[in-house]
Formats: C-alpha cells, structure tokens, sequence
C-alpha cells in the first residue's frame, strides 16, 4: 500500500471516531436537559425531596460531574416516601368519599339512584388518579346539591284556607329554621372541638385558624363538604407522625363525619317532607272550603246544608289532626337522630381524650429514663432551656451540678451489672429524697447525674449538692451482708453573663474533673 493511501485512511478513521464523539456528546446532553426538565415537574412535593432533586439539578448543570449512587438513592428514598403518603391518604379518602355516597344515597330519590352507582364505582379509580378528584367532587356535589333543593313556597287561592295554612307553614317554617340553625351551631362547636383535639405542629396554626373561622362563619349545607374534605387533611397531617392507634381514631372520625353528614342531609329531606306535609294539607283543605261552596250554592234545604257543611268541617278537622300528628312523629325523629349525634360526637370526645392522654403518657415515657425513674437527658435539655430563657429575660441566675458515681466501673466488675444496677436506683432515690422540690434531677447517661438548681447561687449550690454527697456516702449498701461503700463527686457551676449553655456545662464538668483529680467523693466548683 503507498504512503498516500494509508495517510488518507487514517484520517477517515480519525474523522469517524471524533463524529461518533460528537454525536454521543450531543445524546447525553439531551439526556441531561430532558432529566433537568423531568425533576422541576417532580418539585414542591416535600421540603427533602426539592433538596435532593436540586442536588441532582446542580450535577446535571456542571458537565464534568456525573451522578452518583448516593444522590439517586437519596430521590428514591423521598420518592418511595411520598408513595406511601399517598397511599396512605388515598385509602382514607376512599372511605370518606364511601361513607358520604352511602349518606347521600340513603336519603336520594330513586331515579337518582343510577347516579350514585356510577360515582360509587368511580370512586376507587378517582383516588388512584389524583387529577380527576376535583371533578369528581364536583359531580358528586352537584348530585348533592339536586338533591337539596329548597322545596318552593305554597301559593294560597282561598281565604279560609289562606288564613289556616297561613298559619300552619308559617310556624312550621320558622321553627324549621330555628331548629336548622341550632343543630348547625351544635355542629360546628363539635367540629371546632374536633380540631382543638388534633395534635398539629405550629407550621399548620394558620390553617387551623382558617378553618375554626370557616367553620364559625360559612358552616351551610354547600360548605359542609370542603369544610369536611379540609378537616380530614388536616387529621391525616396530625396522624402521620403519631401512633398506630391513632390510625383508629383518623377511621372513626371519618365515620363520626360522615354521621355528621348524615344527619343534616335527613334533616334536610325533613323540611322537605315538612314542605309536602303542608301542601297536601292546604289543597285537602281548599278542596273541603270549595265543597262547602258548592253545597252552599246547590243546597235546597237548610238541613241537608248543615249535614253536608258539618261533614266537610269534620274533614278539614281531620285533615289537620293528620298533619299534626306527622309534624309531631316528623320532630320526634328528628330529636332522635339529634340525640344520637349528640352520643355519637361525646364519644368521639371521649376517644379522642383518651388518644390524647394516652400519646401524653407516650412523651412522658420518652422523657423518662426507664432504669431509675429519673427524667432522662432530653428531659433535661428541655428544662435547662427555659431556665436558661428565663434567665435571659429576667437576670435570675440558676446553677447546675453533675455528680458521677466513683469507682463505678469497679462495683460492675466485682458484683455484676445488675447490682450497678441496683446503686444506681438506691442513688437515684437518695438524690431525689434530698434535693428540695424547685430542683431538678435528671439521669444524663451511664453513672453521671445532672442537677438544675433554679435561682441559686454557687454557693447555695454547692452547700446543698454537699448534702447531697454525704447522704450518698451515708446511704448503707450491702452485698450478701458486706456493706458496700458508695460515693460520688460533683462539679457544679453558675450562670455567668454571656454563657452559652455549652460553656455553662463545660465550667461544671470542668469542676466534677477537678473532683475526681482531688480524691473523689467531694464537690467542686467550675
Ligand atoms: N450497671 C450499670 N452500669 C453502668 C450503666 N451505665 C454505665 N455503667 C457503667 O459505669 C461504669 C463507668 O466507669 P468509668 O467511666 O470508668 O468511671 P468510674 O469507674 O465510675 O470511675 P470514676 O468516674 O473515675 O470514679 C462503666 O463500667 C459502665 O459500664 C448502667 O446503666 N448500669
């Protein structure tokens, strides 16, 4: 092969691998611009997963960085996470969205029936797709809204029947109203209960605040439903974090909600029963006023006119005994169904009391130290932080204390873990026995014990911490009848202006150093 040619096929083999370059380079850049795009759709769905879709955004940018494993797997992880918020959120809206369907359809017309078939069975494929819940809400309010429609107002011809029926509509209607908008107010002070009773962080203050005020203020027949839809979002944030048990509780409140429904959409259906009660009730009667017309004009003789009159009389009497009578079954049901709300929304107190006393004793469990009674460290650095607030605020200065056991290490080893044990329950009750009740006692880990004494001085505080040593000293502990010597060393510290927590506890272990280096079992000061 001559020169020329093996130049000219090299250059074609180095033109074709810089093109394949190119067209690569060019691919992976599409890749990382469609990526980019693909993680803003994904954005503002939790704080964690925006920060991890920025992070991979920012290595996407910067082309001599590629991916790493950390970054993908930190976006599964929030991803996953949000599944199963989802997930979690969507079966309870399945049960909400069923119970309201079962309270609707109970009250609803038969030709409304197909209807409701139709939106039942949507319904577990609307939660699946989140984009069509607001139409579907709205179908299923409009169905709502058909079936309540206000019955219309009588029109009276007669003037017998004018003044009777007058008089009926008009104090059935306004005892109506009344005894609508008190089972309204009864309502939203049981709901605005319901809210107080959900544990939410201060993040949702506003919203509660929003919802007491529509609650308060717009609670009507055609707010009720995203007054609910609102009020079950929130406990479902109240209960993310909580317990299991809580769980429960989201359930029967959904049940307890949907019985709230319920009711006032029967309550509802009354008045318009009410409404068709009356007007069968104004037509007997100007059918019975018009007959007695008729016989007046058509009567010959005035005893066949008084026998014809009596009975119509008798009639419209009767009609009215009728009416009466349904008007009084119509309010028994309704104060009826009105008690067993009433039951059913003081049971709902009552579980939500007991979840609330129970979740109080779960923190309190989580603040104790289990070994010996004692509040534990997060108990403490509660505590400390307020007195420390408090002393900014109010120059009253505190000193704090801590006190280790010595040779502890030495009692494990010669009489076992659980006779440490034991010191360190007989010391916890010794200390607690002897410190006055403003103080405050945690165990802070293994051995060591830290005391909080509010508005003393170091002084103060290292006379009563002395008590506190030589009652520990005096304290008798036996082993198989051998007493067994226990003693502990302390350094104790006062607030000083310009502390940090930080350097207020180093000057204190500083000093329970300086004690340990002096020979143990004494106090020191930091
Ligand atoms: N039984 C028991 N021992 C514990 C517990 N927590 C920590 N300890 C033990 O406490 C001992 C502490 O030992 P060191 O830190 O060496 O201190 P020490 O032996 O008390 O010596 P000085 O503090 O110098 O007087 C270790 O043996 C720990 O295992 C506990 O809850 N129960």
């Amino acid at each position: 092969m001559s020169k020329d040619q093996t130049d000219w096929k090299h250059k074609y083999k180095e033109a074709a691998i810089e093109l394949e370059r190119y067209e690569s380079s060019q691919v992976e850049e599409q890749m990382r611009l469609i990526i980019s795009h693909m993680t803003l759709g994904l954005q503002g769905q939790s704080e964690s997963l925006d920060s991890a879709l920025s992070h991979i955004r920012q290595t996407l940018a910067s082309a001599s960085n590629s991916l790493d494993r950390k970054s993908i797997a930190e976006l599964e992880k929030q991803v996953r996470y949000l599944d199963r918020e989802r997930e979690k959120t969507a079966k309870s809206m399945l049960v909400f969205l069923k119970q309201w369907l079962l309270s609707l359809k109970k009250v609803a017309d038969e030709e409304q029936h197909a209807d409701f078939l139709l939106l039942e069975r949507k319904a577990s494929e609307v939660v699946d797709h989140w984009y069509e819940v607001p139409e579907y809400l709205s179908s299923l309010l409009a169905l709502q809204e058909s079936h309540l429609q206000e019955p219309g107002a009588t029109h009276v011809v007669s003037p017998l029947a004018d003044s009777l029926s007058a008089d009926v509509s008009q104090n059935v209607v306004v005892k109506d109203e009344a005894s609508v908008d008190s089972q309204f107010e009864a309502v939203a002070s049981e709901l605005i209960q319901l809210v107080d009773a959900l544990s939410l962080s201060a993040d949702h203050k506003q919203r509660v605040a929003l919802l007491i005020k529509r609650i308060r203020t717009q609670l009507s027949f055609g707010e009720l439903v995203s007054i609910l839809a609102e009020l079950i979002e929130l406990v479902q944030i109240s209960t993310s974090s909580a317990h299991e048990d809580f769980e429960q509780y989201l359930i029967s409140l959904n049940s307890q909600l949907a019985a709230v429904q319920g009711f006032l959409s029967e309550s509802q259906s009354d008045q318009s029963i009410s409404g068709k009660a009356q007007k069968a009730l104004d037509s007997q009667v100007r059918q019975e006023v018009s007959n007695i017309h008729t016989a007046v004009n058509q009567s010959t003789s005035l005893d066949d006119l008084k026998v014809t009159v009596a009975s119509q009389l008798d009639g419209i009497v009767f009609a009215m005994d009728e009416f009466r009578k349904s008007e009084e079954e119509r309010e028994s049901r309704s104060q009826q169904r009105h008690d067993e709300l009433m039951q059913q929304m003081q049971s709902m107190e009552e579980e939500s009391r007991r979840v609330k006393a129970h979740m109080e004793e779960e923190r309190m469990k989580a603040r104790t130290d289990s070994l010996t009674g004692l509040p534990n460290r997060a108990a403490y650095d509660d505590h400390l932080k307020k007195e420390f607030e408090r002393w900014s605020r109010y120059q009253q200065g505190f000193s704090i204390a801590i006190g280790d056991l010595d040779h502890f290490k030495s009692i494990n080893d010669n009489y076992g873990h659980l006779v440490g044990d034991k010191v360190l329950r007989l010391v916890s009750r010794v200390l607690s026995k002897t410190l006055r009740a403003a103080d405050f006692i945690a165990r802070y880990g293994g051995e060591e014990f830290i005391i909080l004494l509010p508005a003393t001085s170091i002084s103060d505080a290292t006379g009563a911490i002395d008590k506190l040593r030589a009652s520990v000293c005096n304290s008798p502990f036996n082993f198989h009848g051998e007493p067994v010597q226990i003693t502990m060393s302390f350094g104790v510290a006062e607030t000083k202006t310009g502390d940090t927590l930080d350097q207020l506890f180093e000057r204190a272990d500083a000093a329970l150093y300086r004690a340990k280096g002096g020979g143990r079992n004494c106090v020191r000061q930091g």
